[in-house]
């Protein structure tokens, strides 16, 4: 007891201790202020909370990590993230915030939160505390970052999560998705292999679009079924997509339907240039990082078909040019490479998804192509008729009779007027007598050259009795 005792440092001993422990510290600090910089400084003193922190975290948490990429596609559990968090990031007070507008007319009102790197955003589900980081790091191979969501809650709620609140997460990206203002087209960028998105700002709607009733009608109803046609698709075993051929002469309204189509349905727009696409693997990793919900474009698709490549190799044969400019040619997507997205294997990655054609030539496609059930609706886009007249007089100069009516009407019977032609000389004034007399005689000059035409075609087809 005595030597125990004996063992106990006095008071003073300790107070001595406490003195020269606290002056080294107040050394040591002002060593570190004055020497160190406060930048490495905090790197250290974040590295040893990070390490305690993650050590104490990994004994009682899991955590969920979910890449961007996953099975050669892209992950829609990190779409949905994507897509959802930033409703949660209201909460975020202190650190980085992300800010950005992608409006043009008004920034300030379409002002968003993006997701910040390796910060954390707390999420609660059913009195569940979660936290989410996102990560990104440049790769070896690619020149592109690698992004990841990591998502961490306590070691027992793990089945609750991997079940309930991944629906959910994937429930409020898809009703989020469905109320969004922001229509996105994207076109592929090689150099950096991904897709780059512009904002689509066409205001082409199904009501500004001139268009026969019945048209519009077949169109818009089997757009609902197919939104609304998961269940059947998956009970008839194919994939949630569908697939619309628009063809007919330039100017007749193509483009401008597909407008429509991506505002109705509130899908982004992928558009493709297949004569770019180096080969079929390059296809398939383009056509695999597309997303739900969206319409995939290909426009001027005889341009890019096994056929017309090879008419495009034969023309340049005739005309003598080197052997060069063929390969280039023959080099790129096959058709069965494309149909396999259209209807083979690989449509079924990805679903609820519309794919559009259109061409100004449909009797260049490869048969391959135009065969019953490749795609499901083909639809030509055709010269004016009457009433698609009467319906852009009706939007442009906002009259729906005029004296000039008749005479136009006539000629749009017997001269091929496209829709774009027409919108053309309705937008030359305001004031409808100038605009309708200005059309009037562009058609009148339109017949007149299609009669002279006629004419000479008929004086070639007579035969000269001398030559006989
Ligand atoms: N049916 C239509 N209804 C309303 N406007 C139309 C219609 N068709 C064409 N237009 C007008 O003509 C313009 C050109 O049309 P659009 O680009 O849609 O034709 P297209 O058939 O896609 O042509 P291309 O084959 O050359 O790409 C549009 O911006 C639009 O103003």
């Amino acid at each position: 007891m005595a030597s125990l005792y004996n063992q106990i440092p006095s008071v003073s001993a300790v107070f001595a201790f406490y003195s020269s422990f606290s002056a080294i510290t107040v050394l040591f600090r002002r060593i570190m202020d004055d020497f160190v910089p406060k930048r490495f400084r905090d790197y250290v003193a974040l590295k040893v909370e990070d390490f305690f922190s993650y050590y104490f975290r990994f004994r009682s948490s899991v955590t969920f990590v979910i890449e961007e990429r996953w099975e050669y596609v892209d992950n829609q559990t990190f779409r949905a993230a994507e897509v959802y968090l930033p409703t949660r990031l209201a909460r975020l007070s202190t650190g980085k915030l992300v800010v950005g507008s992608s409006s043009l007319k008004n920034p300030t009102n379409h002002l968003k939160l993006g997701i910040p790197i390796n910060t954390v955003i707390i999420d609660e589900f059913e009195g569940i505390h979660l936290k989410w980081t996102l990560h990104s790091s440049e790769t070896k191979f690619y020149a592109y970052e690698k992004r990841c969501f990591y998502l961490t809650c306590k070691k027992e709620f793990r089945e609750q999560i991997m079940t309930d609140y991944f629906t959910y997460l994937a429930k409020s990206a898809e009703n989020i998705m469905g109320h969004r203002e922001n229509l996105k087209i994207y076109t592929y960028n090689q150099e950096r292999y991904q897709w780059q998105p512009a904002n689509f700002e066409h205001h082409t709607t199904f009501e500004t679009l001139a268009i026969e009733p019945h048209l519009k009608k077949t169109l818009i109803d089997d757009l609902e079924s197919f939104s609304k046609g998961k269940d059947y698709f998956k009970s008839v075993g194919r994939a949630w997509k569908r697939g619309y051929l628009l063809y007919g002469p330039p100017g007749t309204g193509k483009s401008s339907m597909v407008a429509a189509i991506a505002n109705h349905m509130k899908y982004h727009i992928y558009d493709l240039q297949l004569q770019s696409v180096k080969d079929d693997a390059e296809l398939r990793k383009i056509l695999t990082s597309t997303k739900n919900r969206s319409i995939l474009l290909i426009e001027d698709i005889d341009f890019g078909s096994d056929a017309s490549r090879k008419r495009q190799t034969n023309d340049k044969e005739k005309d003598g040019e080197p052997q060069k400019d063929k390969k280039k040619f023959e080099v790129g997507v096959s058709l069965s490479g494309l149909l396999n997205f259209v209807d083979g294997l690989w449509s079924s990655c990805g679903e609820e998804r519309i794919i559009i054609f259109t061409t100004n030539h449909k009797e260049k496609l490869d048969p391959a192509l135009l065969r019953p059930g490749r795609m499901d609706i083909h639809i030509l886009m055709d010269y004016c008729t009457p009433f698609v007249f009467k319906k852009l007089m009706a939007m442009y100069l906002k009259i729906d009779d005029h004296v000039l009516f008749d005479p136009i009407e006539k000629l749009v019977f017997e001269v091929s007027v496209t829709p774009a032609e027409v919108a053309q000389q309705l937008m030359a004034s305001k004031n409808a007598d100038i605009a309708l007399k200005g059309l009037l005689e562009s058609l009148e000059t339109k017949k007149m050259r299609k009669e002279e035409d006629t004419r000479v075609e008929g004086e070639g087809d007579i035969e000269d009795p001398e030559t006989k």
